[in-house]
């Protein structure tokens, strides 16, 4: 069987450990693709020659032509900007929009079949123009956010309760912002709801409210303590998860930026809910009962997300 190409849009923190993180996983041959000459090829050449070591035969390379993304079954975009510390998101949207019509046309014109995962902020606008300017199915693009988001709030809670991590499952939905909604109703350690492990004297209301807080400004903290840029590690770890699902099609159960049309009450909008990946994209869009405080929440959030797709489509009439 001939190998999966996975083609990496950005070269950067993410992309690099994205492009590692494929190769140690053997899920198949790389492109990385940049704007900057040199960087791509670069880091191409580095991880290529991770693969004595590890025993990987992936063919690792570098382009600055979309020619090159040709055929690509999975594509990660991470290209554009990240934030510092003072900037919200949000602040990106203007510069990351251009970056992300650029993207959109290139895997338009030379890999419109692949499976695409949008990571550049503000994440749900994003995913959302980039679906636009593509022109792809719905069903094969998406946003990654919940993974990352709901494996920060999973490391919390095993932290608080003193269990495995493994044990730990849990969800956050809507937009990725500060208004994203970590749902206590879904997060359980083994079966066991968050509210039990309450009663029980694992801890209290009040730890978990901290808890879900630290959760919502959970990208704000790396990258103040990091200071020139925002989280990588695990956001390519999450992004690969995807990536996994959809090429095995191991029909996981994911939080992610979906499309939805009427789903929550939502239309023509991307935000974290979730959804089967399999073969097909995003096979299923799961819509769980929420209590009246999390549907308020999600309200919130949406509405943080179709105030951005105002601004996007302010600054590029073709989307309005
Ligand atoms: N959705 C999520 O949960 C997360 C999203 N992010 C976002 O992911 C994005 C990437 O983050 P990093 O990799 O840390 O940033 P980075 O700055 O290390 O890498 C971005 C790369 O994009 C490249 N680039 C810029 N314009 C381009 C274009 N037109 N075409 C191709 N490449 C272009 C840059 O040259 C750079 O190499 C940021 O927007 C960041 O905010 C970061 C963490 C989590
Ligand atoms: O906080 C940021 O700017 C990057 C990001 O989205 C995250 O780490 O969740």
């Amino acid at each position: 069987m001939a190998r999966k190409k996975i083609a990496l849009i950005g070269a950067g923190n993410i992309g690099g450990t994205l492009a590692h993180l494929a190769a140690l996983k053997g899920l198949g041959d790389i492109v990385l693709f940049d704007v900057v000459e040199g960087v791509p090829q670069g880091k191409a050449l580095d991880l290529s020659q991770c693969g004595p070591v590890e025993g990987f035969d992936a063919r690792i390379t570098g382009s600055n032509d979309y020619a090159d993304i040709a055929g690509a079954d999975v594509i990660i975009v991470t290209a554009g900007v990240a934030r510092k510390p003072g900037m919200s998101r949000d602040d990106l949207l203007g510069i990351n929009l251009k970056v992300m019509k650029a993207v959109g046309e290139g895997i338009a014109a030379n890999a419109p079949d692949a499976f695409v995962i949008c990571i550049t902020n503000p994440l749900d606008a994003m995913v959302w123009a980039l679906r636009e300017f593509s022109g792809l199915p719905h069903t094969k693009v998406v946003g990654m956010a919940g993974v990352l988001d709901s494996a920060r709030f999973s490391h919390f809670l095993a932290e608080e309760f003193q269990v495995s991590v493994k044990d730990v499952n849990s969800f956050v939905l809507g937009g990725h912002g500060d208004t994203m909604v970590p749902v206590l109703e879904y997060s359980t350690v083994s079966g066991i709801p968050v509210s039990d492990l309450i009663a029980m004297g694992f801890s209290t209301r009040e730890r978990i409210d901290a808890i879900v807080q630290r959760t919502r400004s959970g990208g704000g903290e790396i990258v103040g303590l990091l200071k020139t840029g925002s989280a990588f590690y695990a956001p390519a770890t999450s992004a690969i998860a995807m990536a996994e699902s959809y090429l095995y099609d191991k029909k996981r159960v994911l939080p992610a930026a979906a499309h939805l049309t009427g789903q929550y009450g939502v239309d023509d909008l991307y935000v974290g809910v979730p959804i089967i990946i399999g073969k097909d994209g995003v096979e299923k869009i799961i819509e769980i009962s929420l209590t009246d405080e999390a549907k308020t929440n999600l309200a919130v959030s949406v509405d943080a997300v179709k105030e951005l797709l105002v601004a996007c489509k302010a600054i590029d009439g073709s989307l309005a």
